[in-house]
């Protein structure tokens, strides 16, 4: 669907052995899992799915067409995750700039300009991906409007209190939280709102689980815990407004994608890492005051 002309004019050194690690990963990633999914409308995400599993959308098992109503349906579960997200950004009006940090293709700002009809800026360590993500705006016609960049989220090209909204959509387990919350506190408005969907250890649990410790090492992450999410955005102005624990309502995607063909070997640390509260899966909005 997305060809491949580079619109990538610069590409900055890795801030540290890590990210440089981090971009290698992301530019050589082509999970069936995610390009089979995004592939049913063009939008291309790189996050998980919430809500309940439509059994009739999926029919019979038995049924030649099965696998491909179910991949239809694991990406309407991941859009809806989207969703969600935009539906914690407030009041956002086409005048106003909304900044992705860690866009991955950029399904999540395609779904944000055709919402609010605003201007949507895009971070991701990854070239590949932020060729892909621009490739795909030109094809939809908005490249005027959603613009990706290679860029790490810790320290953004954006002028001090311009963005009238910023997130993380399942990609703060890559940062130090300090330095993030830090970095959204200074692009946002004051009044402004940030949200991130992440998945957490639990504090309540303990210590990060065996399960979380696979996760961590399955995408070469370094999962938070809830604690250290509050305490990091208290220290920088960032007020949480909601807290919405989505864990009861992702366990139904984890549990269909667990069926099909295009599992990864990840489902089993999820489900199990879920049910055995050691991991929660997070929304949590917060005001910039
Ligand atoms: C799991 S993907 C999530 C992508 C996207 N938010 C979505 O929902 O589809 C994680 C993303 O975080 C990005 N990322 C990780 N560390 C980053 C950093 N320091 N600066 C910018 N992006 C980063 C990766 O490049 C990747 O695009
Ligand atoms: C909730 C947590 C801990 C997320 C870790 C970050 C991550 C890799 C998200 C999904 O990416 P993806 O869509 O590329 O992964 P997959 O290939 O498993 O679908
Ligand atoms: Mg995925």
């Amino acid at each position: 669907m997305t060809s491949t002309v580079s619109t990538t004019p610069f590409i900055p050194a890795p801030a540290t052995p890590y990210q440089g690690d981090i971009a290698r990963y992301w530019n050589e990633e082509a999970r069936p899992v995610n390009l089979r999914l995004g592939d049913v409308d063009g939008l291309y995400h790189h996050h998980y799915g919430i809500g309940e599993v439509d059994s009739s959308a999926l029919g019979d098992p038995s049924d030649a067409e099965y696998e491909k109503r179910l991949v239809a349906e694991l990406h309407r579960l991941e859009s809806a995750q989207t969703d969600v997200l935009l539906d914690h950004l407030g009041a956002i009006g086409r005048e106003d700039t909304l900044v992705d940090a860690g866009c991955g293709r950029g399904g999540s700002m395609v779904m944000a300009h055709q919402r609010f009809g605003c201007k949507v800026e895009g971070v991701t360590l990854s070239a590949k991906q932020a060729d892909f993500g621009n490739n795909r705006a030109r094809e939809l016609g908005i490249e005027e409007w959603v613009h990706s960049r290679v860029c790490n989220m810790l320290d953004m090209p954006f002028e001090t209190g311009r963005a009238a909204a910023s997130w993380n959509n399942e990609s703060s387990m890559y940062v130090d939280l300090h330095d993030l919350m830090a970095e959204h506190a200074r692009i946002l408005a004051v009044g402004g709102r940030y949200v991130t969907i992440t998945g957490c250890w639990n504090p309540r649990y303990g210590q990060p689980s065996k399960w979380v410790s696979q996760i961590n090492a399955h995408f070469e992450c370094n999962i938070h815990s809830r604690r250290e999410y509050m305490r990091a955005m208290a220290d920088n102005r960032l007020v949480p407004q909601a807290v919405v624990d989505l864990t009861a309502a992702t366990l139904p995607y984890w549990e269909l994608r667990a069926t099909s063909s295009l599992v990864t070997g990840i489902e089993e640390a999820f489900i199990n890492s879920y049910k055995d509260g050691s991991f929660q899966y997070l929304l949590i909005a917060a005001d910039r005051v």
